[in-house]
């Protein structure tokens, strides 16, 4: 097995599973089957939602109409037209998968919160439309006599063959998730949770990763409605309603978020403790609410989120090795069509940009050229923040051009300005806390190589390069700052960028760092890297910069020289005063 497969897999887990077939086979009789194959129906449920909630981070509540959906189509189609599994269950994965695609361009842009009432809206429009449509869905009787599985001829009878059809796509599901969520997506979806703005500047398009996990989530909410129409054998509004939500994010933050073995935990736990409470009569609604909140409580990171932190402490696990260090390829850099000695890499024609009232930059232009560096100072709120997002593409721009290497990017969203070359770093370095330094400077890696191991490994020559070698298994939330700033130049200087734009990059730096950090740009911008600082440390950016561009009140007062900005009156009395 992959190393990466089996990494994380709990020896208890392996145990539980054999536990769990043992019982299936010797144990259980007729209902314990049923339920556990409940159980298995919620696991594919949830294995697919953890996609778009747990590894995408958004919480979505349009799961169980996905689920119910899947159940409509498996029961319209299959006890009204008579058609087959092998018609049904597929048509049942589809119908909510092309669904999340059509709802996906208007809900996915949506701040979290609006993300998940909005997706909870689409879920009572479907709800109403299964109650009032009875010509096709039987309105509030729903739909009986929904045949069981008969797969080209062979008839999955009820009891341990459902349960045992059940857990082998179980098994499947998770194995197609688990290769659907490792390599380079695996490795963006933890970025993108946790520093989605950062994510963009690095190259990751997480519009469509979002879309993806969306589609993806739909279509094992989809099967598993599909699979519960033939367990159930009738379909009624019950399964588009809010419990079966609600059931599925419970097995999702039980079992442990974003992990298959979580979905796969939860959901047999959770389908059995009604169950197993069911004899204290009235009683067992308080004590399944009670036992609930104390594993929310005392298990925040879920179950199998537990049992890894357990065994974590139990038994260290020695660091993988890193992967050796290994230099990619020089960027292949475009062709200017000016001479090469007056082509600017990046150059800004006129940027206008007011947020309500304040004008935050207005009518600025500039240009970052190869091996040179700008300099960006003025008083606080003079706009140079908004101007690295207006390049950057973080902000829309009111008014004016962009260009890299002579090509127009200014309409372009800002993973599409990474990849034509601009690399930034962030005032408060944005690196994901849980993440370890390996994995953010990979991130950078991601969109630029066709792998995994290569990203890494070039990943791992930056992060020598920059002196961190010795950090690299350490997560970036526990990292002082000045190693952070570091990690981010790395994480910039890894993307190869044309032009890379940083925001007061040696701001709690002590003089030594800062005298390091000031080496390394030098040797960055003798590289050929265009490089563009906005900092308040004049000891540290005067020496450095090849120019410097004043602003005040979002306007371009002059651009010079060090030694003439020193001089200038009106910068003067500005800013250095
Ligand atoms: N997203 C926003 N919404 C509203 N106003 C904003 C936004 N971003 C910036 N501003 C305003 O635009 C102006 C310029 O802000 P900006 O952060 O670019 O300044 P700055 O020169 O980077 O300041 P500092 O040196 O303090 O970092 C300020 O008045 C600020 O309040």
């Amino acid at each position: 097995m992959p190393e990466a497969l089996t990494r994380g897999l709990n020896p208890l887990l392996i145990l539980a599973a054999l536990a769990l077939a043992a019982y299936a086979l010797f144990g259980a009789g007729p209902y314990g089957l049923r339920v556990l194959t409940v159980a298995g129906v919620y696991a594919i449920a949830v294995i697919g939602y953890q996609a778009i909630f747990g590894q995408a981070g958004a919480l979505s509540l349009a799961q169980g109409t996905f689920f119910g959906i899947g159940a409509y189509v498996t029961g319209i189609l299959g006890s009204t037209s008579g058609f087959g599994f092998a018609v049904t269950f597929p048509l049942s994965i589809l119908a909510p998968t092309l669904l999340a695609l059509l709802i996906a361009v208007p809900v996915l842009r949506l701040e979290s919160h609006y993300f998940a009432l909005a997706t909870l809206g689409i879920g009572q429009v479907v709800l109403l439309a299964a109650v009032e449509w009875q010509s096709l869905t039987g309105g509030a009787n729903g739909i009986a006599g929904v045949p069981g599985i008969d797969l080209f001829g062979w008839r999955v009878g009820r009891g341990l063959p459902l349960a045992l059809f059940v857990w082998t796509l179980v098994a499947l599901g998770a194995l197609l998730a688990w290769l659907l969520g490792h390599g380079r997506r695996g490795a963006a979806f933890p970025i993108m949770r946790e520093t989605p703005v950062a994510a963009r500047t690095l190259g990751i398009d997480i519009d469509r990763l979002r879309l993806e996990a969306f589609a993806v989530s739909a279509a094992y909410g989809g099967a598993a409605g599909a699979l519960t129409a033939h367990t159930q054998r009738v379909v009624s509004p019950e399964v588009l309603e809010f419990p079966v939500m609600v059931t599925i994010l419970t097995v999702a933050v039980i079992g442990g978020q974003g992990r298959i073995a979580g979905a796969v935990v939860g959901a047999v736990l959770l389908i059995h403790l009604p169950e197993w409470f069911r004899g204290l009569e009235n009683g067992y609604l308080i004590l399944y609410g009670a036992a609930l909140l104390a594993t929310i409580v005392a298990a925040p990171w879920g179950i199998v989120g537990s049992l890894e932190r357990l065994r974590a402490r139990l038994i260290p696990e020695r660091p993988p090795a890193a992967p050796a260090a290994s230099a990619p390829p020089a960027r292949p850099t475009s062709k200017p069509s000016l001479p090469a000695s007056s082509a600017p890499v990046l150059y800004v024609d006129g940027f206008g940009k007011r947020f309500g009232g304040v004008q935050a930059v207005s009518d600025v232009s500039l240009r970052l050229d190869r091996g040179r560096i700008l300099g960006v100072i003025g008083p606080n709120g003079s706009g140079k923040t908004t101007l690295i997002n207006l390049i950057t593409g973080l902000e829309k721009a009111d008014a004016g051009k962009l260009y890299v290497s002579d090509a127009d990017i200014t309409g372009e969203p800002p993973h599409r300005r990474a990849l034509a070359g601009i690399a930034r770093s962030f005032q408060t370095a944005a690196l994901p806390s849980d993440s370890t330094v390996l994995e953010a400077v990979t991130a950078a890696r991601i969109a630029i190589d066709s792998d995994i191991a290569t990203a890494r490994s070039h990943a791992m020559h930056f992060i020598v390069q920059a002196g961190i070698a010795d950090l690299v298994h350490t997560r970036c939330g526990a990292l002082p700052p000045g190693p952070r700033r570091a990690v981010e130049l790395a994480r910039a200087l890894a993307r190869q960028p044309l032009a890379m734009l940083l925001d007061e990059p040696a701001a709690g730096l002590t003089e030594d760092e800062q005298a390091s950090l000031a080496r390394r740009l030098r040797a960055a911008a003798d590289d050929g890297i265009a490089i563009m600082i906005v900092e308040h440390n004049m000891p540290f950016l005067l020496p450095l910069a090849d120019r410097i561009l004043c602003l005040d009140e979002g306007r371009a007062i002059a651009e010079g020289t060090p030694g003439s900005i020193r001089r200038d009156p009106a910068v003067i009395a500005a800013y250095l005063g």
